[in-house]
């Protein structure tokens, strides 16, 4: 009889959970000027892995597609709104629903309205992201597309989607421990995570820390690139953090 039984009920716990996996839809959005570098490396673990697992992988190399991140009257290639006065947030609004936005920034938008995870990998910038990546953050989210008041935080228009903050810093864990010199790396990821995905409605995962990639050997950057590989494997079972202000700051 038991040749007979459906073959999914024969599945064994990995397959799965790789057949969950399969079919969804991953941006990353990679920020870092040298493929060598660390950050290179992890961007490629994410890509293989994710495939792997039957993921279709988008990569927006902000630095290789010489992002623009000015939030400038560019953005909107048909007529303003209110030419007398200009108002990026409105005319970026009014422009979204009109179709009038420029073309990278439309690609980028149905980058993110297809994928069911985002995936920012950086090194950190002065605690937070570079500026080509916040560029994007400002030029990409754009009201209308990715939230509008009263949708917003839990009602944001991204919502159903998943995040995670995947970086390498210079300072050390012991560093950028509670008590340590730099304070906790949750206190830098209150605007990434809460103000600007959870406020357009996107669930966070655990953000991916690197610590001082360029201070510890070799053995151990490779034993870094394999975490990561390791937790990715596994990543669809993850539950998103609590992302309120007890998160970040109790
Ligand atoms: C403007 C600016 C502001 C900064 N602000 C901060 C800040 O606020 N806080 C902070 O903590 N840090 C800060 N930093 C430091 C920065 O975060 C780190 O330099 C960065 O995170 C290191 O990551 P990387 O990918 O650039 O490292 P890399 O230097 O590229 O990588 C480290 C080493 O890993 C090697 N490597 C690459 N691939 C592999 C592989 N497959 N296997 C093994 N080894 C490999 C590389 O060859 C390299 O030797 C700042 C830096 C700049 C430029
Ligand atoms: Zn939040």
């Amino acid at each position: 009889m038991r040749d007979k039984q459906p073959c999914w009920i024969l599945r064994t716990e990995a397959t799965e959970c790789c057949w969950k996996m399969a079919g969804r839809k991953v941006l990353i959005v990679y920020a870092h000027q040298e493929p060598k570098s660390l950050n290179g490396a992890l961007k490629t673990v994410a890509v293989e892995e994710l495939s792997k697992q039957g993921c279709t992988v988008t990569v927006s190399d902000l630095y290789a597609m010489q992002f623009e991140p000015r939030a400038t009257r560019n953005d909107i290639v048909d007529c303003l709104h209110n030419s007398d006065e200009f108002n990026y947030g409105v005319e970026t609004w009014e422009a979204y629903k009109r179709g009038g936005l420029s073309n990278d920034l439309i690609e980028e938008q149905k980058k993110v309205q297809e994928a069911d995870l985002l995936i920012f990998q950086f090194p950190l910038y002065w605690f937070s992201m570079p500026a080509i990546m916040k560029g994007w953050m400002d030029r990409v989210l754009v009201q209308g597309f990715a939230h509008e008041f009263p949708n917003c935080y839990d009602s944001g228009l991204l919502k159903n989607k998943l995040a995670l903050f995947s970086f390498t810093t210079g300072g050390s864990k012991e560093m950028y421990a509670k008590g340590g010199i730099n304070g906790d790396t949750r206190y830098l990821l209150w605007p990434m995570q809460h103000g600007i995905m959870h406020f357009c409605g996107v669930k966070v995962l655990e953000p991916h820390i690197c610590f001082a990639p360029e201070y510890v050997s070799e053995e151990k950057r490779k034993e870094m690139l394999l975490a990561w590989a390791q937790r990715l494997k596994t990543l669809w079972k993850e539950e998103p953090i609590n992302c309120s202000p007890e998160w970040y700051f109790k």
